[in-house]
């Protein structure tokens, strides 16, 4: 509608006025911002950003729509990283008319279905740079004519920290997935909301995968399905609230089963090892991250999509593998005698750059027992 007036409003106070689309609604959650120049599709129905408002710095968003869910392989969708939207509200500069064969709709389209609100012609710059100063904060975005000072006292109330994301973007029970020709091998994967883009990788290697609801004992099912290697997915929320799936990965350490983690899933293993995790003060969201490899000495430029990271001197068994060159953050661990990996990057990218797809054979290797840690 002409005249329609939307808002992001920001725990600190700040109410900025942009234009609806998506649905006309109000939603809450931790404001956080990408700098990733395409891949919005992937990023949307990224279950790791459950409970947050995502904010793009790329000024122009939608021009190559939204593609086809038919685009499959091994029966998965090569465009989503899960059956739906799951960023709580989405925020533009500049929305663009789709044009692209792969299209199928609109942004705008795609929000209003799913019930997912969107906000355009917001100066998001003027955001980041105020997250980047303060911290990452709690905001609300409000695109169905609600008063915006009404809706920031309900800011004071939401409690990302503390709330467990992870239950709303599990499965219930366990989902089989069997790759297209030969299989070389059983993975328990923990699903604490994983990407479709890991799915893909590991299919890609012949691995059948049993995704197992989040608080699941892998151990079990490791048996039970006569499995090689465990997996621990990306997820969303704050991992120090998943005891029961340290305590897990814990067993699954002692047992000394092949395993990878990614993200929320290094996350884990890294407090099943004792380590500490810290919040980092904005994040880092994107899809040119670079990252060093301190055992090759060789550096890639990877996708990132984290607001926490491993303290790196409380590690016991693990040790610091790769590094994020912004900021000497922790980006990969090793475990010292066990063939168990784990980055806080993405390396199946989804959307961004392939360079570190190699992890995923790296773990192949140690499922097959041909490599040594
Ligand atoms: N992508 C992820 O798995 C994110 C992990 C965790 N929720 C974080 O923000 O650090």
């Amino acid at each position: 509608m002409r005249g329609e007036v939307g808002y992001l409003i920001l725990e600190d106070g700040t109410i900025l006025k942009g234009k609806p689309f998506g649905a006309r609604t109000v939603r809450y959650g931790e404001v956080v911002f990408t700098t990733a120049m395409v891949g919005y599709p992937e990023s949307l129905t990224d279950p790791s950003y459950k409970g947050q408002i995502l904010v793009e710095t790329n000024p122009l968003m939608g021009n190559y729509g939204v593609p086809s869910k038919e685009l499959k392989e091994n029966g998965l969708p090569l465009h989503y990283e899960s059956d739906s939207i799951k960023v709580e509200g989405f925020v533009v500069s500049r929305l663009m008319r789709p044009n692209h064969w792969s299209s199928v709709m609109s942004l705008d389209e795609w929000l209003r279905r799913e019930g997912v609100p969107g906000l355009q012609g917001i100066d998001t710059r003027a955001v980041v740079k105020k997250i980047r100063e303060k911290g990452v904060m709690r905001g609300a975005i409000v695109t169905d004519g609600s008063d915006p000072k009404e809706v920031l006292e309900n800011v004071e109330k939401i409690d990302y920290e503390t709330t467990n994301f992870v239950e709303l973007v599990s499965p219930s029970s366990p989902i089989i997935h069997v790759p297209e020709g030969k299989i070389s091998g059983t993975i328990v994967v923990v699903d604490m909301g994983i990407k479709y883009g890991i799915l893909r990788e590991l299919l890609r290697r012949g691995f059948k995968l049993i995704r197992i609801p989040w608080d699941w004992d892998p151990i079990e099912a490791y048996e039970s399905y006569n499995a090689d290697g465990v997996f621990f997915s990306n997820g969303p929320g704050n991992p120090s609230l998943l005891k029961v799936v340290a305590k897990n990965a814990k067993k699954v350490l002692d047992a000394g089963i092949p395993t990878m983690g990614v993200c929320l899933g290094e996350q884990v293993l890294a407090l099943a090892d004792g380590a500490e995790i810290y919040k980092l003060k904005y994040g880092h969201r994107g899809i040119n991250k670079p990252v060093k490899d301190l055992e090759s000495g060789k550096a890639f430029v990877t996708t990132q999509n984290h607001g926490y990271a491993i303290e790196p001197e409380t590690l016991n068994e693990f040790y610091v593998w790769m590094i994020n060159l912004d900021d000497n953050t922790v980006e990969a661990i090793k475990h010292k005698e066990l063939p168990v990996i784990a980055t806080q990057y993405h390396p199946e990218a989804s959307p961004g750059p392939w360079d570190s797809t190699w992890v995923f054979d790296e773990f192949a290797k140690l499922v097959r027992g041909d490599a040594n840690v």
